[in-house]
């Protein structure tokens, strides 16, 4: 079967958050079960395309409403990835040092647009094209409604969800931007009075799927302002955990570690991780390290942080190390907090790979104290380095991580995203901390259990399965 998956990130190429993560790994993953997974996605001006090379395959010209931008379909010239990667250039528009901003209306446009007018141009179409959140959510109107597009009716189509909160709203003002279709349908892209891409996605794709069976049902009471669209779709909607790349994160090959370790070795690997960190940020080696990693947006519970730092730092009983970026506030008063607690506490405001995976390693406790959480990949993560993650009981975590009160529990949770049930969820980690055999045994048990995508990834190929026989019918 071949799938064609329209992201606007992919790691290792472009990554803000999990959605390059997921992006970067399922392809692998099905392309490894005898399918052919590709992804398209735009040409960003960053690290990866200026270190790599590539070539044209494709010269076009695309429009939007009036205007009309020249755009090239690259390839890499070496094929340093495990899977296809087709990348829309639009200078004018794609070719930033950013993913997103406030023009993100016309340059996702663009790059759908594009790579839809370049998949016109192939010989056999993909079986299956599976868009990822509202910066795609408009490929499976246009698959549906574009006068241009009407060779794609056929053409199996469905949605993953990563993160409901973000909708890619843009005003009617805007519709001529999209390429002409029957304009009795206009009703398919608006929601509350605004053209919204992610309910055109859910009113249009032939299946939707969120990244954990709990987020689907919470979505039905929150998913800012889409609950009511979702629950009367919801009969073409599931839920599908998602995977970690196990290749990419092992703590036994982590190039990026200071120390490779294995279920057998975790205490001294983690411990050397933890000494290197310590080291770094001046905090105190002996206390348990409790760190979050994320970004600040008030979906992690990131402004509750520094009341909930200084809670716990007061006690002088841990040390605490954060690493994201986001609110500037938040940012400014996490900063601040530098001073208060010299030896204990520690901050790297901004987004660095390499240091996210020593602190995977290195860390006592990973805190995960969402309002939202689609699924969560850092909690899967730092189970898989043997860190004890402390979550709200919500969406993914809420699928993962089992509380240390029950039977085969490994992690701490709560259940509520308030100063107060953090503060005791951390004290929990202290008083864990203190019982060495028993912290070490959770240690070696939780990097046993397996998050790969394999058997995600055969969940996907069901459903395109499910959906090629519906167009056969
Ligand atoms: N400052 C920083 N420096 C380095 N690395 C950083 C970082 N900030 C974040 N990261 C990394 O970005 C990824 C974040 O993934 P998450 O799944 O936790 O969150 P996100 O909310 O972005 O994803 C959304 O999509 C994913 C994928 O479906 C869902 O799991 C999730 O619930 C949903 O909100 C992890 O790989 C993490 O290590």
């Amino acid at each position: 079967m071949t799938i064609l998956h329209v992201s606007a990130e992919c790691y290792p190429v472009a990554k803000v958050g999990g959605l390059a993560d997921v992006v970067g790994a399922l392809p692998k993953y099905q392309n490894s079960n005898g399918n052919r997974a590709q992804v398209i996605m735009p040409f960003y001006d960053n690290k990866f395309t200026q270190n790599n090379t590539f070539h044209s395959v494709y010269d076009g010209e695309l429009n939007l409403g009036d205007t009309s931008y020249n755009f090239q379909i690259m390839v890499l010239q070496e094929k340093p990835l495990d899977f296809d990667v087709f990348f829309v250039n639009v200078p004018d528009l794609l070719f930033k040092d950013y993913v997103y901003s406030f023009d993100d209306t016309e340059r996702f446009l663009a790059f759908q647009i594009a790579s839809l007018d370049w998949l016109l141009t192939w010989d056999a179409y993909p079986d299956i094209i599976h868009c990822h959140d509202h910066h795609t959510g408009l490929v499976p109107f246009m698959l549906q409604e574009s006068y241009k597009y009407e060779a794609f009716r056929d053409i199996p189509n469905l949605l993953t969800i990563h993160n409901a909160q973000y909708q890619g709203w843009f005003s009617h003002d805007k519709v001529g931007l999209i390429p002409p279709f029957n304009f009795d349908h206009v009703g398919l892209l608006d929601w509350g009075g605004q053209i919204n891409p992610l309910a055109a996605a859910i009113k249009c794709a032939w299946r939707v799927t969120t990244v954990s069976p709990s987020y689907m049902e919470e979505l039905k009471h929150a998913a800012n302002g889409l609950e009511s669209l979702l629950s009367a779709e919801s009969e073409k909607c599931v839920g599908i955990l998602n995977g970690i790349d196990t290749n990419v994160w092992n703590p036994n090959t982590d190039n990026y570690i200071i120390k490779n370790y294995t279920q057998k070795s975790v205490t001294q690997g983690a411990n050397a991780n933890k000494k290197h960190l310590c080291e770094t940020f001046n905090l105190d080696y002996k206390k348990p390290l409790f760190a979050f990693i994320g970004r600040l947006v008030g979906e992690k519970g990131s402004d509750l942080f520094p009341e909930v730092f200084k809670n716990a730092l007061e006690t002088n009983s841990c040390s605490m190390l954060l690493l994201g970026s986001g609110n500037p506030e938040v940012e400014a008063q996490l900063e601040a907090l530098k001073s208060e607690f010299k030896g204990i506490y520690n901050a790297f405001i901004g987004y660095d790979e390499k240091l996210s995976h020593i602190i995977y390693a290195g860390a006592d406790f990973l805190l995960m104290p969402s309002r939202v959480e689609p699924c969560g990949l850092n909690q899967m993560y730092a189970l898989r380095y043997g860190t004890i993650p402390i979550v709200r009981s919500i969406g993914g975590l809420k699928d993962t991580v089992i509380d240390i009160s029950e039977e085969n529990g490994f992690g701490i949770c709560h259940e509520n995203t308030t100063v107060t049930e953090i503060n005791e969820a951390i004290n929990r980690g202290i008083t864990l901390f203190k019982d060495q055999p028993t912290y070490k045994g959770i240690r070696k048990k939780i990097m046993d259990i397996d998050h790969s995508w394999d058997a995600s990834a055969v969940e996907y190929i069901n459903l395109y399965n499910t959906l090629k026989l519906t167009r056969n019918d």
